[in-house]
């Protein structure tokens, strides 16, 4: 066992005027990553997912380095092993259920940590898997969102502020569900959001970007 925390952060982010430094270690598994709008939250995700480069420092998690610019180290992003669950679900139109969740699955190796109809059981998306993406409620989408992100078998998890769309009946709804993903799959996450209640319910820790 190593010995590294499970988080460990120390980045300056620079998005055209914007810039600021982020810096954190934590050894809890989801982290809920708050702040006012504009202080860098998407940001920081972005770097953590390889979609923005940070002009210093270092980001690993798991133990694994995925960025360190002083020794170079700046993993492309398909290899970062990483799911990300954006606000707005952004499932492909053209394809069902099943064949976004499909999309991008790495086939046929047998040794996968998340597999098909595990992932559609504890997501309770059973009855959805021939229904059209257009027809889906906000929880329902986000719901097969986060299965697609887990069965490209990540070894961490990003999500956007996952609740911010919808309205709270749909919002009710999801987060049991969103429970359940923390709970029962031991992967870190970090988790953006706006709302303290959410905050308390989903996440081990909270790391504030003022
Ligand atoms: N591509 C870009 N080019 C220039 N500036 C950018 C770019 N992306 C983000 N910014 C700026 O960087 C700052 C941080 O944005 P970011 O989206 O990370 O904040 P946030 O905390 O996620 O905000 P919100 O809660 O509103 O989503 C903002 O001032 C934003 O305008």
């Amino acid at each position: 066992m190593s010995d590294a925390p499970i988080f460990a952060i120390d980045v300056d982010l620079v998005r055209g005027a914007f810039k600021r430094t982020v810096r954190f270690e934590s050894n809890q598994r989801v982290i809920a990553l708050v702040g006012r709008s504009g202080a860098g939250k998407t940001s920081l995700l972005h770097a953590i997912a390889g979609l923005v480069r940070p002009a210093r420092g270092y980001i690993a998690i798991g133990g694994r380095c995925l960025f360190d610019a002083s020794t170079r180290v700046d993993e492309p992003a398909h290899h970062r092993r990483i799911g990300y669950v954006f606000q707005d679900a952004r499932l492909f139109p053209h394809l069902d259920v099943r064949g976004n969740l499909r999309y991008g699955a790495p086939r046929g190796r047998g040794d996968e940590r998340f597999v098909f109809d595990h992932i559609v059981e504890l997501l309770g998306i059973g009855d959805l898997l021939t229904r059209n993406i257009d027809g889906l409620s906000g929880g329902e989408a986000q719901r097969v969102a986060i299965g697609r992100a887990l069965l490209s078998q990540p070894e961490l998890l990003l999500l956007d502020e996952p609740l911010s769309m919808l309205d709270p009946e749909r919002k009710a709804e999801l987060l049991p569900w969103l429970q359940r993903l923390r709970d029962e799959v031991a992967l870190p996450m970090v988790w953006v959001s706006h709302s303290q209640e959410d905050t308390a319910r989903l996440a081990d820790a909270v790391q504030r970007l003022e």
